[in-house]
C-alpha cells in the first residue's frame, strides 16, 4: 500500500502526478475557513505533508500521530515548530536554493523603486501632474557607487550583493553573526556591527530570518541610527521590524522611505498608515512570485518530499540532526 500524504498548496499538475505515483494523496488547494476540519481530518494517517503558509504548530501536529516527513515550498520555516519536529524525529525540509536569484532581483527592484521614486512619480505622470520639464519635486537619489548595508548576508544577501556591487557599483557593507569569507572576497564587502552599519548604509537591506532572535530587532532606537537620506527595504519577514517604529520614523522624516515586501501582518490591513506614505513602496509579499521560481520551489519541495519518505535526504533539511 502507497504512504498517505496530505498536499495544502496545489501543485502543478506534473508535480502532483509524481507525487500520486508513489503516495495515496489527499490534495487541498489551500486550507481555508471551510475545508480546515477536513485538512486536520486527513492528518490523523498522514506520513508525510507538502505545502506553504500555514502555521504548522505542537498542537496541529498533535493531530497527525503517523506523520514521519514534512516538506514546506518555501525556504523560511519560522511558521513551524521545528522543536515539536525534531522532538519526533521528523525532518523539516525547505526550498532556499530554488528562488535565491529571483528574491535577490525583488530586492534590487524595491531599492531601485524607493530611491528614484518611480512608483510615486509614475502615479503623478497618470495623474496628469506632468505638465513640462521636471522640477526637484520629481528628483530621486541615486543608486550607483552608493553603499548599500545587507543584514543577513546568507544566500540572498550573497545575491542581492553580487547585484549591487558588480552592477551598480555600490559598496558592500553587511552584518551577520558569522563573517562571511566569501562576500568579502567577491565584493570587498565589509563587516560591521549592526549599529554602525545602519549609521552608514544608504540603503539597508534587511533579508534575516525570523527568530526569536531577530523578532523586533530592528527598533525606534535603531531606526534612529539611520540617515535622514537613508531608505530601509525588507524582504526577510516582517516581524524582524517593529512596524509601528518604521511608521513613526517615516512621518517624523528620520528615514527618507522604505521598500517592503514583508510585514507584520500580511495581508497588509487596509488601513495600514504604510498605505498612504508616497515615500512607501509596498508589495504583497512576492519575493519568489515568478513562474520559473514557484515552479523550481514546488519541484524541489515534490523532490524534498519524497527524499524525506525514503531515508535519502542530501540536503535543503531544517532540522539535519534527525536524519537517520
Ligand atoms: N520575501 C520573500 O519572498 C522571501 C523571504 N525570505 C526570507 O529570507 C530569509 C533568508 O533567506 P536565505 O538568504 O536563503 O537564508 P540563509 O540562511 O542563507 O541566510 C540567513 C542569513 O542571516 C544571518 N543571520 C541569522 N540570524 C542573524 C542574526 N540574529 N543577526 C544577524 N544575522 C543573522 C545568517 O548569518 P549568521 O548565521 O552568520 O548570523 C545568514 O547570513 C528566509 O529565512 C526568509 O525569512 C526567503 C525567501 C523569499
Ligand atoms: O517568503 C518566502 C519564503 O520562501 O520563505
Amino acid at each position: 500500500m502507497k504512504p498517505s500524504i496530505v498536499s495544502y498548496k496545489k501543485l502543478p499538475e506534473d508535480l502532483q502526478d509524481k507525487l500520486e505515483q508513489r503516495f495515496s494523496v489527499t490534495a487541498f488547494d489551500s486550507i481555508t475557513n471551510e475545508n480546515r476540519a477536513d485538512f486536520i481530518k486527513a492528518l490523523a494517517k498522514a506520513e508525510g505533508i507538502i505545502g506553504a503558509n500555514e502555521t504548522i504548530d505542537r498542537k496541529l501536529l498533535e493531530q497527525a500521530p503517523v506523520l514521519r516527513a514534512v516538506s514546506t515550498i518555501s525556504a523560511g520555516f519560522d511558521n513551524f515548530d521545528v522543536d515539536a519536529l525534531t522532538e519526533r524525529k521528523i525532518p523539516l525540509m525547505h526550498t532556499p536554493g530554488a528562488l535565491t536569484e529571483t528574491v535577490a532581483d525583488t530586492i534590487m527592484a524595491l531599492v531601485l523603486t524607493t530611491g528614484r521614486r518611480i512608483l510615486n512619480v509614475a502615479e503623478r505622470v497618470k495623474a496628469g501632474e506632468w505638465k513640462g520639464s521636471v522640477g526637484e519635486n520629481w528628483f530621486g537619489t541615486d543608486i550607483h557607487h552608493k553603499t548599500m548595508g545587507i543584514i543577513g548576508m546568507g544566500r540572498i544577501g550573497t545575491a542581492l550583493a553580487q547585484r549591487a556591487h558588480f552592477g551598480f557599483g555600490m559598496k558592500i557593507v553587511y552584518n551577520t553573526r558569522n563573517r562571511n569569507p566569501e562576500a568579502e572576497n567577491r565584493f570587498d564587502a565589509i563587516h560591521m556591527e549592526l549599529d554602525k552599519l545602519l549609521s552608514v548604509a544608504d540603503y539597508v537591506c534587511l533579508i534575516l530570518p525570523l527568530n526569536p532572535q531577530t523578532r523586533h530587532l530592528i527598533n525606534a532606537e535603531r531606526f534612529a541610527l539611520m540617515k535622514p537620506s537613508a531608505f530601509f527595504i525588507n524582504a526577510g519577514r516582517g516581524p524582524v521590524v517593529d512596524e509601528a517604529a518604521l511608521i513613526e520614523a517615516l512621518q517624523q522624516g528620520t528615514i527618507a522611505g522604505a521598500g517592503l515586501d514583508v510585514f507584520e501582518k500580511e495581508p497588509l490591513p487596509k488601513d495600514s498608515p504604510l498605505l498612504s506614505m508616497p515615500n512607501v513602496v509596498a508589495i504583497p509579499h512576492i519575493g519568489s512570485a515568478t513562474f520559473e521560481a514557484r515552479y523550481a520551489m514546488a519541484a524541489s519541495a515534490v523532490d524534498n518530499l519524497i527524499a524525506a519518505m525514503t531515508d535519502s535526504i542530501e540536503g535543503n533539511c531544517v532540522n539535519p540532526q534527525v536524519i537517520r
